[in-house]
């Protein structure tokens, strides 16, 4: 199939279906046991290939300067993998996901970007290549590299496939900002917790899914407090990342929308069907 210009490709979100802190490396940065899975809701991205050279973004991130937005560093990183004169491109980014919402918008903005245009510049850089040049921009962007559901260790970069449920949730955003340097920079964190030895015990039984920020965010936020407690009467809701979005995980998509359009009025959300293929693999497999 040939590929259009201008190319629509999705950008996903994530979650961390549960996330332990088992560690502290000697740098500072804590050493991560996660869940990770996909929800087929996202960003897009719409790359147009140009005759003028360079790498534009359309629509400027409010708040984020174009040097500093995740979609222009990767694309300037792999241009720079290569000696060739590479055809410019326009890159537009239509965004849904809440930004530091613990969602990973900007690390799977990123991870498109880096699988996009190694498509559309034909560069031809391996999936190890590519996970290598996410990781110097990002601890989650190796996932969205990968593109499948996965158990994730060190600070989430060693991954290996896991095949949760892919069930329906309700994701709610309260109405908060949070920092995740503040989060792993609290006193109170919980740092110790055992390391699990076996993994896929673990992908089926959402009973033992745990977020060790929880604790800690519930206290400084009481949005993300109020929103877990209410979303928690209808079976066990958790943090994703160091929040600020939080989970419920239904059977069903009718379930989840029932308790979506019984949610309190001014809190924003959406309802997304949990997936351990990346709907940006899926469709890059269809360009193939
Ligand atoms: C917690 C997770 C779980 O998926 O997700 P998010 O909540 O960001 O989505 C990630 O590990 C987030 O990784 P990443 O996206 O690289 O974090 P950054 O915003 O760069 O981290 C900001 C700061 O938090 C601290 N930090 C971050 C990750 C980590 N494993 N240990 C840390 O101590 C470091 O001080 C770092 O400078
Ligand atoms: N393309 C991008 N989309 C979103 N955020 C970006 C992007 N580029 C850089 N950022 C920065 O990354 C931060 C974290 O964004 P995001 O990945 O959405 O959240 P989280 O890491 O909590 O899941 C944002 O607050 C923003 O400053």
């Amino acid at each position: 199939m040939t590929t259009p210009n201008p190319l629509t490709l999705p950008s996903p979100a994530k979650l961390n279906l549960f996330l332990h802190i088992v560690g502290r490396r000697p740098d500072g940065y804590h050493e991560l046991q996660t869940l990770f899975q996909f929800l087929d809701y996202g960003d897009d991205l719409t790359f147009t290939l140009t005759t003028a050279p360079g790498v534009r973004l359309e629509n400027p991130l409010p708040g984020v300067a174009d040097e500093d937005n995740l979609i222009i560093r990767a694309a300037r990183l792999l241009a720079s993998t290569t000696p060739r004169e590479l055809p410019g491109v326009t890159i537009r980014l239509d965004k849904r996901l809440p930004m530091g919402g613990g969602l990973g918008g900007g690390s799977s903005n990123c991870a498109t970007t880096l699988l996009g245009l190694n498509h559309l510049w034909n560069l031809g850089l391996s999936i190890d290549r590519l996970a290598e040049l996410g990781l110097s921009l990002g601890a989650d962007v190796p996932v969205f590299v990968r593109g499948f559901a996965a158990w994730g260790e060190g600070v989430g970069e060693k991954l290996t496939p896991a095949h949760p449920p892919e069930d329906w949730f309700v994701v709610l955003k309260p109405a908060c900002d949070i920092n995740t340097g503040n989060i792993f920079s609290e006193q109170g964190l919980t740092r110790d917790t055992p390391r699990i030895k076996i993994a896929p015990a673990f992908e089926g039984d959402a009973s033992r899914y745990r977020n060790d920020c929880e604790d800690v965010v519930r206290k400084l936020y009481p949005e993300v407090n109020q929103s877990l407690t209410w979303l928690s009467q209808f079976g066990p809701a958790r943090l994703t990342g160091t929040g600020a979005c939080i989970f419920g995980r239904f059977p069903t998509e009718s379930a989840a929308r029932i308790i979506w359009e019984s949610k309190p009025s001014g809190i924003t959300g959406f309802v997304a069907k949990g997936v351990n293929i990346s709907p940006l693999h899926k469709k890059l497999t269809e360009l193939r």
